[in-house]
Order: structure tokens, then C-alpha cells, then sequence
């Protein structure tokens, strides 16, 4: 397997607030690794600089072979990189359908047939397809989550980040989402899922690393990670359901 992305001592502080520390850590092509930890201690930072919304302070972020550290959002999303929000982002006022050909035209450049072939085949693989004509806004939870993958989806993204999508969903929807999110996997998008719902978590990634105060504490294989007393440690008062 090649290297998809490396980040290498990257550094971010807002004042006082470090969410970012010499954090270092490298993704296979085709891997799944898992990211917990506590709130605040800059999970989604991370996707933010990964993502170029952010700008670190220090460190490289190199992506496919490119040190994409100095380019553009637009950039980095054309090269490959999507992501969910943890809050579901649809346009609301338009259908499933619609939602989807944004991000197939403007993510992933595509136009006409072409762009509406894209939508068809990941509306199939995130099970949305029969919701097509509906409405975002008036979609269940669960579908909302969807759709978030099918916007992320029709990017055509290499790396796929999702931020607690798993984050409200009764067991039975999660189990459904996981088998979703598996399928993607399999399908060859490198994911970096940062989850609170461990064992949505352990049902998917090969790996796990645990960011404390924006420094990586452990990192390894996830049952071992999860036994570790350290990361237990810190997981005491969160809900750890593995
Ligand atoms: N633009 C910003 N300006 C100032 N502080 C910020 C900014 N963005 C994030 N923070 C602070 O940085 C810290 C880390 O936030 P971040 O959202 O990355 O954490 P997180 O690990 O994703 O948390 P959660 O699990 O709650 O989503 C928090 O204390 C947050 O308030």
C-alpha cells in the first residue's frame, strides 16, 4: 500500500487553546483509521487543516505525494479530499438529487450525463436513491447523515474525512450506517472517521489514534488502544460502549 497522507509536526494555537501539537501520523491508500478523544481536544481542528480552512502555525500536510500544506481548500478538494461536517450542511430548500449535483459539478467537475451517472451510482451505494426527489430539509437523522455522505461522495474524493457521523442515530440506524460507511471502505476512499460511538468505530478502522489536547497520545491496533489504561483514562465519563 502507498502513502495517501502524511502529517508531519503540525502545530495550531488560538491563544491559549493548542489544538494542534507536533501532531505526526501517516494514512495508507485504502485505509481506515479511527480518531477519538475528548471533547475540545481539536478532532475537527485536525479536519479543518487537513482540509486548508485552517492554516497551522507549523508542520507540512502532504497529500498524494503533494505537500499541500500552502494550498487551497479548493485545491486540496479538487485533489481528492472531502469531508462530512458533524452537523449535517445540506441545502436544505433543494431535493436529495439536487444536493448531490452541486457538490458533482462543483466538487467534482463533472457536467451534464456524466454528473448525473455519479449521483445515481453513490444515491445507490448511501441508499438514498428512493429519497431523490425529496426535499434535504424534511429528511429523517439518519438521512441527513446520508446525504452528508453523498455529498462528500460525489466529490469523487481519495480521502474521505467524516466528523461524528454516527453521532444521535438510534443502534439500529448506526448498525446501518456502519454497513454503508463498510462498503465505502471496501470501494477503495481512505477514510479518517473521528467518532465518539467507539464501536461504530471498531466495527470499520484498522487503526486508531487518540488526540489529547491536539497531541497524539496512542496510536495502534484498536483493541489494543482501547485497552490501553491511558486512553481508558481519559475515556472515564465518556460513553466508551465497545
Ligand atoms: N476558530 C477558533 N477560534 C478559537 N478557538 C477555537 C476555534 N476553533 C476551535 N477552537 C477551540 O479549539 C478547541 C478544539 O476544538 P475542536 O472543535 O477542534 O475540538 P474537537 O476535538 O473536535 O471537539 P468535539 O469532540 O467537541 O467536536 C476548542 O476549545 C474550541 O473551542
Amino acid at each position: 500500500m502507498t502513502q495517501i497522507l502524511q502529517l508531519d509536526g503540525l502545530s495550531k494555537a488560538f491563544g491559549a487553546v493548542t489544538v494542534a501539537d507536533s501532531l505526526s501520523y501517516t494514512l495508507k491508500e485504502g485505509e481506515a483509521l479511527g480518531v477519538l478523544g475528548p471533547n475540545g481536544a481539536g478532532k475537527t481542528s485536525m479536519f479543518n487543516l487537513i482540509t486548508g480552512t485552517l492554516q497551522p502555525n507549523s508542520g507540512h500536510i502532504t497529500f498524494a505525494g503533494e505537500d499541500i500544506t500552502s494550498r487551497s481548500a479548493a485545491h486540496r478538494s479538487r485533489s481528492g479530499i472531502a469531508r462530512s461536517f458533524q452537523v449535517p450542511q445540506p441545502f436544505t430548500h433543494m431535493t436529495v438529487f439536487e444536493n448531490a449535483m452541486v457538490a458533482a459539478t462543483q466538487s467534482a467537475g463533472l457536467r451534464g450525463h456524466e454528473a448525473e451517472r455519479l449521483c445515481i451510482d453513490v444515491l445507490e451505494q448511501t441508499e438514498l436513491l428512493d429519497k431523490a426527489n425529496d426535499r434535504a430539509g424534511g429528511l429523517t437523522l439518519l438521512n441527513r447523515k446520508r446525504l452528508e455522505l453523498t455529498r462528500a461522495l460525489c466529490a469523487k474524493p481519495r480521502l474521505l474525512l467524516l466528523d461524528e457521523i454516527a453521532g444521535g442515530l438510534t443502534e439500529a440506524e448506526c448498525t446501518s450506517l456502519i454497513a454503508t460507511i463498510k462498503s465505502i471502505h471496501a470501494s477503495g476512499v481512505s477514510i479518517i472517521w473521528i467518532e465518539h460511538v467507539v464501536h461504530a468505530l471498531m466495527a470499520v478502522v484498522e487503526r486508531l489514534i487518540v488526540i489529547d489536547f491536539g497531541r497524539k497520545i496512542a496510536e495502534g491496533e484498536p483493541k489494543a488502544i482501547m485497552d490501553s489504561p491511558e486512553v481508558q483514562a481519559i475515556y472515564l465519563g465518556i460513553e466508551a460502549d465497545v
